[in-house]
């Protein structure tokens, strides 16, 4: 019923028009039905006129059936296309907490399993429409025939129905379960993808993850589907059963009722016809169903809800951009108070706690981040970016208040190279439109211009090794112009030489150009260049102190090394960095 409003709503206009054409077809054809009878029973003299009618009976059956279920198809595809479209901005207008929370596998299978099963259901329904109507035509001109056997006929069915009503419901339960186990199934294919190097080189492990990720979730997936295919195959049968059935009790009762032999003959002859599209109908069912719950599924991922074109509430207006005529000192690029983080646990264990954190950032700082791992850096940097929601606490940009409607306002005030960096072959600069000659000197800067070259504002290619991707995503922040530039990491790929260049030479130069610049970094060789450096362990930011020099060398994994366990509880008050 679901997939019928979601069509209706979508293609008001057009839908009735070849719902009528597919009707004027099925009457056609019954009427074809209707004049053989007429002709086998006598009532009716096979002359040129009959065979004229039966003639262009024939024509409107051809020529409305395939108008309608062209045009019904034509519209199941638009709405594919669509579902296709809008599920994927729906995706991007979602907030990464939640997409996190639903996770990559299960997404996956969404994005490829649901919608193709809403589309098979709807390419279906065309034909359902066409069978539907067929059945309503038949069943009327059946009453016409003969009301006690139609009556007969008619409680045979109902109660047919009624009983098979539990293997239905049966049937979509089980559905329900095959599309949790997808989920399941998708989370190992997506390990056989992304895992393909440790896999291959580990015989063991190849064996331990193909039993337990992909053959426990496929077997689980083929027990219950075949589970669901009996009962399909349970309606099909019954549907047979219960017409051959009816006809033998119409010819026992027509004889009873006293009916005239031809007259039982035709009902006969119209129901034979009828048990193709009823056939036709339980056999969709399980095609209907998945699509059914595949359309549940979608809704059940409680994505954004859909609204066209990509406008930012709060608009684009840059953060450091000072009104005109503007005397008062500037507020700071950041100012957090007692902001507050907490990622879920699982199965009962406690989550970890960023936070409270008091941070005050000036416009044209650099800002080095450090500490251990596990310690927090990486959510402080999601949350300064406006990925992620702080749970507690106030977060200020350029002296206004980050509330939820101003977030989208945030998140278009930075550029950004996160961790894992992903690298769009296309360049969009500010307001679309790409600063050639920045794009082009940047890229020779990242000594890059050797192996790639940039047209029609994309990179040539993108498969690079991880250092050179970073360059790439580099590239992609800087020409965004964007006032406010946070690097998770992003030397740590790099060789030493270039490593020293992008701390000397190039973090400084982006600095010059404006840019405040918060990077998390391990290279404490070159924490000497930042303006200032905080260190962020188990969730607490701290003001970093270098080492003392008989704690051994910098770069010692011991003073800053952590579990990463994650915190139960929230650490004594923040302190203001
Ligand atoms: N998506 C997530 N869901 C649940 N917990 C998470 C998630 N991401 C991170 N965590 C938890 O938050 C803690 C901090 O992670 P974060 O990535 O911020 O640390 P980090 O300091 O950047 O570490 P690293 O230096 O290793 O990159 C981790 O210990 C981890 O337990």
């Amino acid at each position: 019923m679901k997939l019928l409003s979601t069509l209706m709503r979508r293609f008001g206009a057009r839908l009735p028009l070849a719902l009528c054409l597919g009707a004027v077809g099925a009457v056609a054809g019954l009427a074809v039905i209707a004049l053989v009878n007429r002709l086998i029973a006598g009532t009716l003299a096979a002359n040129a006129a009959t065979f004229a009618g039966l003639g262009l009976a024939l024509v409107l059956v051809f020529g409305c059936g395939f108008a309608s279920q062209s045009v019904l198809t034509a519209l199941g595809h638009r709405v594919v296309r669509d579902m296709r479209t809008t599920t994927v901005k729906r995706l991007l207008d979602t907030d990464i907490d939640r997409l996190e929370g639903i996770g990559a596998p299960a997404l996956y299978a969404t994005l490829t399993k649901d919608i193709t099963a809403v589309g098979q259901a709807f390419n279906r329904l065309p034909f359902i429409f066409y069978n539907g109507i067929l059945l309503g035509g038949g069943f009327a001109y059946l009453a016409w025939l003969s009301w006690q056997l139609f009556l007969m006929s008619a409680v045979v069915l109902g109660l047919a129905v009624a009983c098979a009503q539990g293997w239905v419901f049966a049937m979509r339960r089980l559905m329900m379960e095959v599309r949790a186990t997808d989920d399941r199934l998708f989370a190992g294919y997506r390990g056989a993808i992304e895992g393909r190097a440790e896999l291959a080189l580990n015989a063991a492990r190849r064996a331990v993850f193909h039993r337990l990720d992909v053959e426990a979730a496929a077997e689980h997936a083929r027990a219950t589907e075949t589970h669901a295919d009996r009962y399909w195959v349970l309606s099909l049968s019954w549907t047979s059963l219960v017409i051959l059935g009816l006809i033998v009790g119409l010819f026992i009762v027509g004889t009873h009722l006293g009916l005239a032999r031809e007259q039982v003959a035709g009902f006969v002859l119209v129901l034979l016809f009828l048990r193709m599209p009823l056939n036709d109908l339980v056999g969709t069912l399980p095609i209907l169903m998945a699509g059914g719950v595949a359309l549940a599924k979608v809704e059940s991922l409680n994505l954004a809800p859909y609204r066209a074109g990509f406008d930012v509430p709060g608009g684009l207006i840059l953060v450091t951009a000072a009104p005109a005529g503007a005397t008062a000192v500037p507020p700071p690029l950041f100012d957090l108070s007692g902001v507050t983080y907490d990622h879920p646990g699982q199965d009962g264990e406690a989550g970890f706690h960023l936070g409270p954190v008091d941070l005050s950032v000036p416009v044209g700082e650099t800002l080095f981040i450090v500490g251990g791992n596990g310690g927090g850096k990486s959510t402080l940097l999601a949350l300064l970016a406006g990925l992620r929601r702080p749970v507690g606490g106030h977060l200020r940009l350029g002296g206004v208040e980050v509330t939820d409607d101003l977030r989208g306002w945030h998140r278009e005030q930075i550029s950004a190279v996160l961790s894992p960096a992903y690298v769009f072959e296309h360049l969009v600069g500010p307001d679309g439109r790409l600063d050639q000659d920045l794009a082009q000197d940047f890229l020779r800067r990242l000594r890059m211009d050797h192996k790639v070259t940039i047209a029609e504002d994309r990179f040539s290619d993108t498969r690079f090794s991880q250092g050179q991707r970073k360059r790439l995503a580099l590239l992609s922040a800087v020409v965004e112009r964007r006032p406010i530039l946070l690097l998770d990491e992003w030397a740590a790929d790099q060789d030493p030489a270039f490593r020293r260049y992008f701390y000397e030479e190039l973090l400084p130069e982006l600095k010059r150009g404006g840019r405040t610049i918060i990077a998390v970094s391990h290279d404490d060789r070159f924490f000497h260049l930042a303006d200032r450096v905080l260190r962020c362990d188990a969730g607490v930011l701290t003001p970093w102190q270098v080492p003392p020099a008989d704690a051994g060398p910098a770069h010692s994994l011991g003073p800053t090394f952590n579990d990463g366990a994650p915190r139960a509880s929230a650490p004594p008050g923040g302190r203001q960095q």
